[in-house]
């Protein structure tokens, strides 16, 4: 092994925001993270996986052609690293295939091209669809000090941070675009310390920030020496470039950002996922609708905090069986917020639809097809404004209710973008409480009453649906979990709830098919990670 005495080597982190096939802006971050990092004296640049392209290109990384774009763009960034090394994330196109890869650029040469060993392909990964797996370590030298590279999943398992040290690493870099969901951070440092344990090698990890569609990253790059010591740690949910050292075998960095409570943790997610949705796809504003409820309230809380509430715009629509205190809510958290506000009442629309399908209804009980008017005519209005304004509807619908298919198709759910579609109902009230406690922007009524739908007279969401306590939980451990409703009945849950949830669940798999993309921030969304047949008769072990 080398000798590591007295040396120091300092490496730039880049926590970099990339947007998804902007390869040019993108390779222009890291140009002027280059500059940076030579500025502060960097001998070296850490990008995260994948910087080039963005994370992830799905399958953009099915044409020839984007391929070659990433190599003019990483071709730009070798001239650019004259008198630094710079490891730099990129799909690249070699004689074997195209490979998930990360080159290491020393003084404006390309040293070497690193492909990743193990491809994810669980959870909301697809990487054996686009890549071949790399077979052969990757160690350089940089100041006398052994480096080997490694790209997130690589490390998950222990072979090829393994192969890295018997290459003769005596340290890890590694290149990171793993997706935030709740406890996220400490499953990673969990993990990270298994590798170091296995083999003693230090490990900095460099993590992308910001949203893509579904999918948030959190950053909070940090850094493991071989004791299993936490030598630093980035800010989550912040675009930064930290200078961490490598001395004497160690890391070392000033930079020790304290981890925040889960829901601020979460609460952050949600707001850069609506910030970069908006901006990474240029729409000017959000329109939602305001009903008095407590999801139309965090989501618009959460919409203020994103954009500003210039670029918000709140719409009740009252009908006939709207409580008035749901529109003296509404009126006092727009108030609270200084954002755009309209009521349009529907009531004339309600009847003029009443009146066009009486001799179709004729003889027939009123019954959801009433109820579902009201929310479609809600829905039409929401969509006219943003087809007149260019901003996009946000919808409000919880992960309880994508479940449960408590939602009606082209009412509440027409819209561009769900922010709250994977928050339980029961967390959404804590996160208001808890957005609330930082300052109070949700009348607390809104938290306080029973939550109703408001469709027909006296309605209560409860009616209709177990507890939400109980409903989450059957939720979680039936849909995150893949226990079996026998599983989850012995748990203590009632048999009678367990059957109407698991049939609700199955049975809504169509609607589900039809809803906006929304944020993914627990281990298993209704997203890339959820792929039911609609069309299906399995039948649960009970
Ligand atoms: N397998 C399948 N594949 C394709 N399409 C299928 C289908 N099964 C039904 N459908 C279609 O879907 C229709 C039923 O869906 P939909 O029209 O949405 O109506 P539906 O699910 O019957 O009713 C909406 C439910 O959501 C509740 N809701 C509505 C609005 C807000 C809230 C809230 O509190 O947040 C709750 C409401 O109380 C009611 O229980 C059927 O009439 C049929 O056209
Ligand atoms: N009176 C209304 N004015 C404006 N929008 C409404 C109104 N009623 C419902 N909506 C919209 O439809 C969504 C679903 O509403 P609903 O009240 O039926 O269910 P909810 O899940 O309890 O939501 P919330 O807690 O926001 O009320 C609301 O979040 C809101 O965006
Ligand atoms: N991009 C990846 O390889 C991510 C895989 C890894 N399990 C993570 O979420 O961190």
């Amino acid at each position: 092994m080398m000798n590591t005495q007295n040396t120091s080597i300092s490496i730039a982190v880049v926590q970099g925001n990339f947007t998804v096939g902007d390869l040019q802006a993108n390779a222009d971050r890291v140009i002027s993270a280059i500059e940076q990092a030579r500025a502060a004296g960097a001998d070296l640049l850490l990008t995260p996986e994948l910087a080039l392209s963005g994370y992830p290109p799905e399958d953009l990384l099915l044409r020839p052609d984007f391929y070659r774009a990433c190599a003019r763009e990483t071709g730009r960034i070798v001239a650019a690293s004259k008198g630094i090394c710079v490891v730099l994330g990129h799909p690249a196109e070699a004689d074997e295939g195209y490979f998930n890869a990360a080159s290491v650029i020393i003084d404006g040469r390309l040293e070497t091209t690193y492909h990743k060993h193990l491809l994810p392909n669980y959870e909301v990964f697809d990487e054996e669809r686009y890549f071949e797996a790399g077979l052969v370590p990757c160690v350089f030298e940089l100041k006398g000090t052994r480096f080997g590279v490694t790209i997130c999943a690589d490390l998950w398992e222990a072979a090829p941070a393994a192969l890295a040290r018997a290459a003769g690493a005596q340290a890890i870099l590694s290149l990171n675009a793993s997706p935030f969901h709740m406890n996220k951070q400490q499953r990673r440092h969990q993990v990270l310390r298994d590798r170091v344990g296995e083999n003693g090698l230090p490990i900095l990890y460099c993590n992308m920030v910001g949203g893509q569609d579904e999918l948030v990253f959190d950053g909070a790059s940090f850094a493991i020496n071989a004791d299993g010591g936490l030598a630093y740690r980035s800010a989550s949910f912040e675009e930064r470039l930290d200078v961490v050292r490598f001395e004497d075998g160690r890391w070392v960095s000033d930079v020790r950002t304290e981890p925040r409570p889960l829901e601020a943790e979460v609460y952050e997610a949600l707001k850069w996922g609506v910030r970069d949705y908006l901006g990474k796809n240029r729409f000017p504003g959000v329109i939602i609708g305001l009903s008095g409820g407590v999801d139309s309230a965090l989501t618009l809380a959460i919409a203020v905090d994103a954009l500003g509430a210039d670029r918000v715009r709140a719409v009740m629509m009252p009908s006939p069986y709207t409580a008035q205190m749901s529109l003296d809510d509404s009126r006092e958290m727009v108030r609270r917020l200084g954002v755009r506000y309209d009521e349009i009442p529907i009531e004339s629309a309600m009847k003029v639809f009443a009146d066009l399908l009486a001799p179709q209804f004729k003889g027939l009980p009123e019954d959801t097809t009433e109820e579902n008017l009201q929310s479609r005519i809600r829905g039409m209005i929401l969509m006219a404004l943003s087809n007149k304004t260019g901003a996009i509807v946000l919808t409000t619908g919880n992960k309880s209710e994508m479940a449960t298919g408590y939602a009606t198709l082209y009412g509440d759910m027409a819209g561009g973008f769900a922010v709250l579609k994977d928050l339980y109902k029961t967390f959404v009230y804590r996160l208001s409480s808890w957005r609330n406690g930082v300052g109070g922007v949700i009348p607390q009524n809104i938290i306080d009453r029973p939550p109703s739908a408001e469709l027909k007279p006296g309605q209560k969401d409860q009616d209709s649906l177990p507890p939400y306590e109980v409903l989450d939980a059957i939720i979680e451990a039936y849909m995150e979990r893949d226990e079996s409703p026998r599983e989850i009945i012995a748990a203590g849950f009632p048999e009678n709830d367990v059957r109407r949830t698991v049939a609700m669940l199955k049975r809504n798999e169509y609607k589900r098919r039809q809803a906006p993309v929304g944020i993914r921030v627990t281990q298993r969304g209704f997203g890339r990670d959820w792929r039911y047949p609609i069309t299906s008769r399995y039948q649960d072990e009970f």
